[in-house]
């Protein structure tokens, strides 16, 4: 067994206490063994001092390779923007330019402190090989839209989605998890739903779909069925306790007792929701009814970027704003919605620095203007720490980044790659 020791720092615990401690990890399982002090000495040693070992960020819905598209339209409502900037633009995506931005929101997330994530998007075997060589863990699938197809052509499209989901379960050593994914309910015709969700159900497939996000989305569900969209929902079979829908904005009472009752989770995204205006989710109200929260950026050309931090301080201003109330949605409670609400509403066991969980983690380097005093580092965390505070990243037991350095990235290749990449795809949607 080779093991690394994570030295001299202060540990962040499951129950947010904050304690002085060593983390020991199983390098070649990819566990934690032990969380304390005079542990075994190790093959490899990271230097914590000064810092704060906390469980890696999960950033629960994001689309990695629109960083290509970052900044390219802004200021615009969902709808005009999927539709007048950014479809239009996806239409000229080739496959090379989903791997070269993948590879750079990867980068991103491995300076930030992120160590998994949930994708939608096209392309999925490249996002599979970049994710592989970079080092994350995800849980990726190819959306699908039928609206704007014929009948051969969405059909096609959801026999990609699921076949992608079959084909690349537990590719690189198990970091790679699947699932199905239909971009929303408003993007896929009920029929191709039904047929699909039955396939899934099947291989035991989760399931991950936009939800509920605008009012545009959701009246004309209302409007045309009479029922809210996470009931139609239910009934075509796509609210379990392995699924995990993004947005959840506009969702009242009832939807918020269903997903409670199937389990199905949650993902806010904060920023992207006050980018496009979408509004704001009821966190608080999701919570205390018990339904399982996550964070996520959602794609960068809604964000801009993918520095779990920000959504941290982002969900806890919106939830306050969003249920009137200041104690709503507090520090501790965002940084357990990015850990350990997006870990489980992933299906995945990091999230917690504690023994047997994924050893998937970021060191953050306290020794900064903007996180002194020390009076409270889970504060700190929620309302003062950025991306770039993060000074080690590691996942599955494997570092990839040590003091600040990525070791599983040439950092300006990728850097240089995405710019030439990004401004060729914009000639080409010009
Ligand atoms: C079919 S692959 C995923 C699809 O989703 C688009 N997308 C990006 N951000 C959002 C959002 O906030 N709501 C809905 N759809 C979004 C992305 O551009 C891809 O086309
Ligand atoms: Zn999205």
């Amino acid at each position: 067994m080779s093991t690394l020791l994570i030295a001299d720092g202060q540990v962040l615990l499951p129950e947010m206490e904050v304690v002085e401690a060593d983390v020991l990890v199983d390098a070649d399982e990819g566990t934690i063994l032990a969380v304390g002090s005079d542990l075994a000495t190790a093959d490899e040693t990271l230097d914590a001092s000064g810092g704060l070992v906390m469980p890696g960020l999960v950033n629960a819905h994001c689309h990695v390779a629109m960083t290509l598209l970052r900044g390219y339209a802004d200021d615009k409502e969902l709808d005009a923007w999927l539709q007048e900037d950014i479809w239009p633009a996806e239409a000229e995506l080739t496959s090379e330019d989903v791997h070269v931005g993948a590879e750079l929101g990867l980068l991103e997330m491995i300076k930030s402190g992120t160590t998994a994530f949930a994708d939608m998007y096209f392309e999925v075997p490249e996002i599979v090989d970049a994710v592989d060589d970079a080092g994350l863990r995800a849980r990726v699938g190819h959306g699908v839209v039928t609206v704007v197809k014929d009948d051969e052509g969405a059909r096609a499209d959801v026999d990609e989605s699921l076949s992608v989901a079959r084909e690349y379960d537990g590719a690189a050593d198990g970091r790679i998890r699947t699932a199905y994914m239909p971009h929303s309910l408003t993007t896929v015709g009920e029929e191709y739903l039904r047929e699909s969700v039955a396939e899934a159900r099947e291989d035991g497939i989760p399931i991950h779909f936009h939800a509920n996000e605008t009012t545009d989305e959701v009246d004309p569900i209302v409007d045309e069925r009479g029922e809210r969209p996470l009931e139609y929902a239910d009934e075509l079979g796509l609210l379990t306790s392995s699924d995990f829908v993004a947005h959840g904005v506009h969702v009242d009472e009832t939807e918020i007792d269903l997903l409670a009752s199937r389990g199905t989770g949650v993902v806010h995204c904060p920023a992207s929701n006050m980018k496009l205006a979408s509004g704001m989710a009821p966190v608080q109200r999701l919570l205390d009814a018990g339904v399982t929260v996550g964070i996520g950026t959602d794609g960068a050309a809604s964000n801009n970027d993918l520095d779990m931090f920000d959504e941290l301080r982002d969900a806890a201003m919106l939830g306050k704003l969003a249920a009137d109330d200041a104690s709503a949605v507090s520090a501790e409670t965002v940084v357990e919605l990015a850990t350990k609400g997006s870990a489980d509403a992933l299906g995945f066991e990091s999230g917690v620095v504690e023994p047997g969980a994924n050893a998937d983690l970021a060191v953050l380097d306290l020794d900064a203007p903007h996180l002194t005093p020390p009076h409270d580092l889970v504060s700190h965390l929620a309302y003062a720490a950025r991306g770039s505070d993060v000074r080690h990243t590691v996942c599955d037991g494997q570092v990839l980044m040590r003091d600040r350095e990525v070791l599983t990235m040439d950092e300006s290749a990728v850097l240089e790659r995405a710019r030439q990449y990004a401004a060729d795809l914009a000639e080409r949607a010009a």
